[in-house]
């Protein structure tokens, strides 16, 4: 995985921030933080309940829960929100949705919708992008942190 955040002010941030991964069941948030915590693919299994890594990158600390998605569980999420600087959302069923030989070329515009219902989270409060990976390979996991990072 490449290292990356050549900030110099970086060198002595050692305040951890926390990260909720999320998204619904066999999604790959758990191989996700393994890829981020060891830089290899673990055999994982579904969880009910929660992993946590500390994970240290270029001297910036993170706290990284992997919140399994099982329906019986996604109740229980609310529980781990407090404090959280960073929502990592992971979406298979986007890709496979979109997975098809006629959107081979098509470009992709995502709307975080209902900005007029008052619970709501908004553009405003929450900056998003969207990034394609593979948690297999960690092709596209660090590009996205690092702009993350520079928003905590
Ligand atoms: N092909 C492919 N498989 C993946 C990828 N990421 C994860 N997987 C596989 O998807 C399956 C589920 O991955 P997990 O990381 O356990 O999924 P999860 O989101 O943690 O699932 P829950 O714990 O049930 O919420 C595993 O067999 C992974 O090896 C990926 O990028 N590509
Ligand atoms: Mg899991």
């Amino acid at each position: 995985m490449r290292i990356f955040f050549p900030r110099t002010w970086r060198l002595f941030d050692h305040q951890e921030h926390k990260v909720i991964i999320v998204g619904l069941d066999n999604a790959g948030k758990t191989t996700i933080l393994y890829q981020f915590s060891m830089n290899e693919v673990v055999h994982t299994s579904p969880i009910i309940g929660s992993n946590v890594e500390e994970i240290v990158i270029n001297n910036t600390h993170f706290l990284m829960w992997d919140i399994g998605g099982q329906e019986s569980f996604r109740s229980s999420w609310n529980t781990y929100y407090t404090n959280t600087e960073l929502i990592i959302v992971v979406d298979k069923e986007l890709y496979k949705t979109l997975a098809h030989e006629d959107l081979r070329k098509a470009g992709l515009l995502s709307f975080v919708n209902k900005r007029d219902v008052k619970e709501c989270m908004t553009s405003g409060n929450l900056p998003w992008h969207i990034q394609a990976c593979c948690a297999l390979t960690g092709k596209g996991l660090c590009q996205r942190l690092e702009w993350a990072m520079s928003r905590l």
